[in-house]
């Protein structure tokens, strides 16, 4: 019989994650990975916190080099121009083609911009797009950071030297991730010096980069390279023009209007404002116009706003559904609409019936862990074997580092559709720990752990048993109370 051909595409962490454990658990097969960047990003050092929390160091790797198990991974560096998935077969901007049985889109996305092809908005995505931002922000007396979910948190914490307008379109900060509860915590620490200490830094996750960084183009549009992960920006050299440390300013519940440019603002005798509200007769290079009327001039604005999954060129020619959001419906084996067809990371949406305490949000976690169970699935489906959804997928579990707070989220963290009718138990201790539990039925549901608060397994646990709670809910938080104790 010959051998299967496994094809996946993308270098990222999904499509990585994906081709190893293709290696680990296919028989009789030729595993193929394509990516359009050299770089692929592995997971090393994963320390397994709870069961569902893993932390890891992230490392850029030559293109080469990916953990084989039974099978061998041969990486082709190479841009996939388009799918027919009738004949099974790809076609690479080289002009070849590579047939496969089985084939996993991991080709993760692109940022969404506020506007496109204007040389003073700009996304971050991969090594590529920060060498630019860093390049821009060298000689920048102030930018403007627009999006308030997990770049715009870590930028306006990790950027020194230049005045930062944050327009955020919520009343809160880092609304994606946390309540508002937690932005006021994390806002007492928006204007302080970032800890550059070796402790503070040790706490941390690693991040390494590779300069050699070279992106292959498609014929059709710019395809971008892997996006970068946690601790991205910790040990990168982000400072603008200024010797000054932090000068945030929050700009709440606005949008932008519209970009300017100097004549723009002349022609329209539009005027520019300051921090304090007052006239800047400042010469920008571009100014924003917020949806509250004010005009600020910045060097550069960022636009931090989202992610749009990278689908076009798989797109024409075949019936691959897209969710509302863009990305590529998979179902709980991580089956396309196409047959053969799977897809995983950033590049996905999950369209299954989702436990109660999961949800998907593009994280690194969980494209490495879609990675893995859709090359089980890929595998379960070649040996005509039915396979179950992965256990990982019980619980939503994310843990990073905001404001050098270590950030926890599990569940249904903000109390994601339950309307009303949730309960919450709040224990904060200024400058030190923010811990807020949801209950819904008396059942914990989720929960926001901000410090070093050593709950996250008990916690776990909690969500998963389902234990009512009205006997202990009181004491739940109580400090000092060793809430082991309670189910002894
Ligand atoms: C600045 C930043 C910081 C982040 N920080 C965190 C964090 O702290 N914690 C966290 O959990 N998540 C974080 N994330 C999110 C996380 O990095 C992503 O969710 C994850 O990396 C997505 O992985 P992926 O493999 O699906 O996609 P990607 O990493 O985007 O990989 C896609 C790959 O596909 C390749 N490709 C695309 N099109 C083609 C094509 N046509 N042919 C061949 N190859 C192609 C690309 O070159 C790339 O190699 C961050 C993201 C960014 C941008
Ligand atoms: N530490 C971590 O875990 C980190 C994770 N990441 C991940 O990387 C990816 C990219 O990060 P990021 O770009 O910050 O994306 P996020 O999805 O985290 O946040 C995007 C933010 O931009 C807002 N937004 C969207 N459109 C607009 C608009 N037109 N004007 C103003 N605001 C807008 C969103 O609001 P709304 O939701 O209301 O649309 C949201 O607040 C995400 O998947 C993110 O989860 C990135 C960095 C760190």
């Amino acid at each position: 019989m010959p051998d299967l051909k496994y094809v996946v595409v993308g270098g990222g962490i999904a499509g990585v994650t994906c081709a190893e454990t293709l290696s680990l658990f296919a028989e009789n097969a030729t595993i193929t990975l394509l990516s359009a960047s050299p770089l692929i990003k592995t997971v090393t050092n994963l320390i397994q916190i709870t069961p569902n929390i893993e932390s890891f160091d992230v490392e850029e790797q030559p293109y080469k080099h990916v953990k084989e198990g039974h099978c061998k991974v041969q990486v082709i560096h190479t841009t996939v121009n388009s799918l027919c998935a009738q004949e099974k077969r790809l076609h690479l901007s080289d002009g070849k083609t590579l047939d496969y049985d089985q084939l996993c889109i991991c080709t993760g996305g692109k940022p969404k911009l506020i506007a496109v092809d204007n040389p003073y908005v700009l996304g971050i995505r991969d090594t590529e797009s920060v060498k630019e931002f860093q390049k821009k922000l060298k000689t920048a007396q102030r930018i403007v950071i627009v999006g308030n979910g997990g770049i715009a948190t870590e930028l306006v914490y990790e950027l020194e030297g230049c005045e930062v307008i944050w327009a955020i379109k919520d009343k809160s900060i880092s609304h994606t991730f946390v309540d508002a509860g937690a932005a006021e915590f994390f806002m007492a620490h928006l204007n302080k010096a970032k800890d550059n200490s070796p402790e503070g830094l040790s706490k941390r996750l690693k991040y390494t980069t590779n300069e050699e960084c070279e992106v292959m183009m498609s014929d059709k549009k710019p395809v971008m390279g892997s996006a970068l992960g946690p601790d991205w920006a910790a040990q990168l050299d982000i400072r603008g023009a200024q010797q000054m440390s932090h000068r945030v300013h929050v700009e709440h519940e606005v949008e932008v209007e519209r970009v300017l440019s100097p004549d723009d603002l002349t022609l329209l005798g539009l005027k520019a404002c300051s921090v304090d509200q007052g006239q800047d007769f400042t010469n920008w290079p571009v100014y924003v116009q917020l949806t509250n009327s004010k005009i600020y001039g910045c060097d550069i604005i960022v636009s931090a706003t989202g992610v749009e999954p990278f689908t076009e060129v798989f797109l024409p020619g075949n019936n691959i559904d897209l969710a509302p959001d863009g990305g590529m419906k998979v179902n709980s084996k991580m089956e396309t609409s196409e047959p053969h067809v799977y897809a995983a990371g950033d590049v996905c949406t999950a369209c299954w019936d989702p436990s109660p305490y999961w949800q998907q949000m593009r994280l690194w976690s969980q494209a490495r862990q879609m990675g893995c169970y859709a090359a089980k699935c890929m595998v379960a489906a070649t040996k005509g074997e039915n396979i179950t959804l992965d256990f990982c997928f019980e619980l939503f579990a994310h843990v990073t580092t905001f404001f050098n707070f270590k950030v926890i989220l599990l569940g249904k963290f903000n109390a994601q559709n339950l309307s009303n009718d949730y309960e919450v138990l709040l224990r904060v201790t200024k400058g030190q720990e923010y811990v807020k539990a949801i209950l819904h039925n008396n059942r914990l549901v989720g929960a926001i752990l901000i410090g070093e608060t050593d709950l996250e397994e008990t916690f776990e646990n909690l969500i998963l048993n389902g234990l009512d709670l009205t006997a202990f809910k009181d004491n739940l938080l109580e400090p000092g109370i060793d809430v082991d104790d309670f189910f002894d």
